[in-house]
């Protein structure tokens, strides 16, 4: 057992078909991890799992050494965060607003923000960018603008598990680049973030672990150089690519040349 996320032998099901097949997962504290995989993988189911939304039916799932499944609701939100693509709770309301939800795990019963609070709040606005939105409704936002004001949220909630499903869909190219870095220097100051991603070049260029799921197995899990290889991308998403170095950051660099043929994928 680690101080990070520790998942063993994690299965799911969903109507009769089996979607997270015995997964095991180690996200050590303070790590950025990419969730990678092609449509279908599973990647949503498992951050579900992780974030409590739906429960295992088998395997133990773990963060800083505790059983993730007997905390108390409340004592989980305070500790895990997940940011998906829409917020389906709050269409009405404006985007300070939205921002604010996260703190709502460490209020108390009936209590409004407090200065401290009300601090958090704007602190997570400004790291996206977001001042000059945030007295607008949340549903008038486009997608790349929600997509921010989501990760806002999670940030104002001050997790110690940070879970992200495609955080960077929807956002232009600098959008991309400063969440990520972000995500990494959050990731830095010690909070364990787990992102779904579907952009390989962007898993390779800023995670310190990528972990691969395919039919909801994990197929290939470690460093980026390490896994991410012309033949593991050929496998897994059907696509030829050669993998270089970047010349400045030394990182994989993935150019693709096309979809391989006699892959057994099903066309999209
Ligand atoms: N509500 C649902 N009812 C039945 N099956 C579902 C439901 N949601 C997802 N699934 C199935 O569960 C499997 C895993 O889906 P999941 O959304 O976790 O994959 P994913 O890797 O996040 O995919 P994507 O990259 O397309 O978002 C898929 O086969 C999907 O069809």
């Amino acid at each position: 057992m680690t101080d990070g996320l520790d998942l063993s032998r994690v299965r799911f099901s969903r109507a009769g078909r089996l979607v997270v097949d015995d997964v095991d997962i180690t996200a050590p504290e303070g790590s950025l991890g990419a969730l990678l995989g092609p449509n279908g993988a599973g990647k949503s189911t498992l951050l579900h799992l992780i974030a409590g939304i739906e429960r295992a039916d088998a395997g133990a799932l773990a963060f800083a050494g505790r059983d993730l499944a007997a905390l108390r609701r409340r004592d989980r939100a305070r500790r895990v965060a997940l940011a998906e693509q829409e917020t389906h709770d709050s269409p009405e309301l404006r985007v300070d607003e939205v921002v604010a939800l996260g703190r709502t795990p460490h209020l108390g019963p009936w209590a409004g923000l407090g200065d401290r609070d009300r601090h958090v709040v704007a602190e997570a606005i400004a790291a996206l960018g977001l001042e000059p939105l945030a007295a607008r409704e949340y549903a008038a936002l486009s997608g790349g603008e929600r997509q921010r004001v989501n990760l806002a949220r999670a940030l104002a909630q001050e997790p110690e598990l940070l879970l992200l499903d495609e955080p960077t869909n929807h956002l232009d190219v600098r959008a991309q680049l400063t969440s990520l870095e972000l995500l990494r220097s959050l990731a830095s100051a010690g909070c364990t973030v787990l992102a779904a991603l579907h952009d390989l070049g962007l898993a390779a260029a800023y995670a310190d672990h990528v972990i691969v799921l395919d039919g909801g197995r994990v197929v290939a899990a470690g460093a980026p150089a390490a896994v991410l290889q012309a033949g593991l991308i050929r496998d897994v998403w059907g696509v030829e690519a050669e993998v270089l170095e970047h010349p400045a950051t030394g990182r994989p660099l993935i150019a693709y040349s096309g979809v391989a043929t006699g892959s057994n994928r099903a066309p999209v």
